[in-house]
């Protein structure tokens, strides 16, 4: 209890606070001397009639708390820690001072041997510092609430939460608690499961921090653990120079329970060396300190030592009385294991007593309640050990279903980034399609553009030439294969020339493209028309036979003189002549349109502005 005690002044019990007042320490300081002078500041708070100003009625609290509990007085740290958890506004207004009185007051219940009693407001501390982010606190409570698991003989968790405590200091080296403090708790852990071999590297590194910060009580108690560490695998000699030198530090600082602790052990290889006497000077020396400070455990743990040798120098009164002082510190309930010790010592009493019978009796009791202890233990272990290979199944499980949760995650955000892609390649595409048709109807419409271009007369809009005579062809042609009538006129416009020169070149335009127009109007939709000279026209009347086509060559002519009333020039007159032809003469294509011109020519002869037939007709007209 001492050691861990040492451990735990050095680790949780820091404020961090800088103000300094005049005649007055600061808060850092009187922490300090609650660790390193606990005596002094007990003087110093408690005289003086009012709280110093640096300090909060909590915080004043804490400092006592903190020192009784350095000079290992149960009742006062409790009571101190309590007078300062009064203050029901503290956990709302400082809720890190209210945080840290809980742990004062559960470390000591630890001390009052009552460690069970602080287990819940260690672990509500845990809770809290986990919630706000409060590293310093937590790694404090980790540390506080592994302190009562070592108590509670329960190492397993005790080593889970300093374990936590020791990655969490690691990582943030500038908390009140240094990794190497925590290092020198676990170290404590793993000796009391015997495993000093684990337990040499946390106290070598305990040890050599607390050197290095000239922490001397602190220093004390690691050199202990190492020292009895070492001890333990076998090296008494390096061991028992660890323990000497933890013995003549605890002497400098006046730690007396450190003191009998390291005499105790000294005691212990003084007696394994058969130095008898000299184990049993040290022994009482230590059992007198340990008296003085009440301590129970050594109290006991030394009585069994000295009871021991007094059996080895057959001094059956002198172990009678050890043993006797030892069992009134057992509680068998809680310290099963010492109580046993305690029997075996006896029986072994009973033996020097000539006792046999007894002493078979009281040892074979003893096997038995030695087996059930370690059936129960080992129970205990296999339940503690079975929960934890259940909770690291569950968070092995919960781990898994996270993964599961992001590679699904992942796969979604991929699945819809290649969705989009694939939208927009769609749209991409669409639009790319979308403007190749666009281009395609455009050229389309360019190329139609461009053959009609070719195939019409600009002026007029009708047919040039070339074009009106392919289609002549093809319509001559189709009447010779089909023995159907075609008919064809030539139109030529009467007096042109001099249209042109009276009225000028543009008006002779105008003349040609009105009466381009009027003969579109005029003619049915199957009649073709195309420009074939300067002012002649040539008019493809198909399936007509020569007297429909003279109809409609008469109509022409007659609205042909009516344009003059649609150009208002005075003077101008327009007029045309139209020679006909009609296929039914078996003529060929070129003796055909020669057949139209001749009566073109008759029409012009005659005086123009009218219609003459191929004169040699047979059909009538
Ligand atoms: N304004 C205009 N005149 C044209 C065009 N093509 C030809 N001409 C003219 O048309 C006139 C035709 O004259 P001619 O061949 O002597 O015939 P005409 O004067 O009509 O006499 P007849 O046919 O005998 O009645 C010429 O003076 C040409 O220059 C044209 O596209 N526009």
């Amino acid at each position: 209890m001492h050691v861990i005690r040492c451990l735990i002044l050095g680790s949780i019990f820091s404020f961090v606070f800088s103000t300094v007042l005049a005649n007055e320490l600061s808060l850092p300081e009187y922490s300090k001397l609650a660790k390193t002078d606990p005596q002094v500041l007990i003087e110093l708070l408690t005289n003086a009639n009012t709280v110093p100003s640096v300090l909060s009625a909590a915080d004043n609290a804490l400092l006592l708390s903190t020192a009784y509990y350095a000079l290992s007085q149960a009742q006062p740290a409790i009571e101190y820690a309590e007078a300062g958890l009064a203050d029901s506004a503290l956990q709302q207004q400082n809720p890190i001072v209210f945080h840290q009185l809980k742990l004062a007051r559960a470390v000591a219940y630890d001390l009052a041997g009552t460690p069970a009693k602080g287990l819940v407001d260690a672990s509500n501390a845990i809770t809290w510092a986990q919630n706000n982010q409060q590293t310093g606190v937590l790694v404090g409570a980790l540390f506080s609430r592994g302190a009562l698991y070592i108590s509670l003989v329960n190492y397993l968790d005790a080593l889970r939460d300093l374990n936590l405590a020791y990655q969490l200091a690691e990582q943030q080296p500038d908390l009140d608690t240094h990794k190497a403090e925590v290092a020198g708790m676990i170290a404590l852990v793993y000796e009391y499961r015997r495993e000093d071999a684990l337990a040499i590297p946390y106290f070598t590194e305990a040890v050599a921090y607390q050197r290095a910060e000239k922490n001397w009580l602190e220093l004390s108690v690691a050199l202990y653990g190492l020292g009895r560490a070492i001890k333990n695998t076998g090296d008494l000699k390096q061991g028992l120079a660890l323990l000497t030198e933890s013995a003549t530090i605890a002497r400098q600082v006046d730690d007396f329970q450190g003191i009998a602790y390291a005499e105790k052990e000294i005691a212990g290889i003084e007696l394994i060396q058969g130095h008898n006497a000299n184990a049993k000077q040290l022994f009482q020396s230590a059992l007198q300190i340990f008296n003085q400070g009440d301590n129970r455990y050594m109290q006991l743990d030394t009585n069994l030592s000295l009871a021991k040798i007094a059996l080895l120098e057959q001094d059956a009164k002198q172990a009678a009385q050890h043993l006797q002082q030892a069992e009134h510190f057992v509680n068998p309930e809680t310290m099963p294991i010492q109580a046993l010790a305690i029997e075996s010592t006896k029986a072994e009493l009973l033996a020097l007593n000539g006792e046999y019978k007894q002493a078979y009796q009281l040892l074979s009791a003893n096997q038995q309640r030695k087996q059930r202890l370690d059936n129960q233990q080992s129970a205990e272990q296999l339940h503690q050990l079975r929960v934890k290979y259940d909770v690291e199944a569950q968070q092995a499980e919960n781990k898994l279903l996270a993964q599961q949760n992001t590679l699904q995650q992942i796969q979604n955000a991929a699945q819809n980034q290649q969705k989009w892609s694939l939208i927009l390649l769609l749209v991409l595409s669409s639009a790319l399609i979308f403007l190749l048709l666009m281009l395609f109807l455009r050229a389309r419409k360019n190329k139609r553009y461009l053959e009609l271009l070719a195939e019409t007369d600009g002026l007029t809009g009708v047919y040039n030439r070339r074009k009106i005579m392919e289609l002549f062809q093809q319509q001559f042609e189709l009447a010779q294969r089909s023995d159907q009538a075609l008919s064809i006129a030539i139109l030529d416009l009467d007096w042109f020339k001099q249209i042109n020169d009276q009225f000028g070149h543009q008006t002779g335009d105008e003349v040609l493209w009105r009466f381009a127009s009027l003969c579109k109007q005029q003619l049915r939709k199957s009649d073709l028309i195309g420009r074939i000279g300067g002012e002649e026209f040539i008019v493809i009347f198909p399936c007509t036979d020569l007297a429909a086509a003279e109809q409609l060559a008469k109509r022409l002519c007659a609205k042909t003189r009516e344009l003059e009333t649609m150009m208002p020039k005075p003077g101008l007159s327009v007029s045309v002549s139209i020679g006909l032809a009609c296929n039914q003469q078996l003529l060929s294509g070129t003796e055909f349109i020669a057949a139209a011109d001749k009566a073109l020519y008759l029409a012009k002869q005659a005086g123009r502005d009218q219609v003459k037939l191929a004169d040699y007709r047979k059909l009538s007209v």
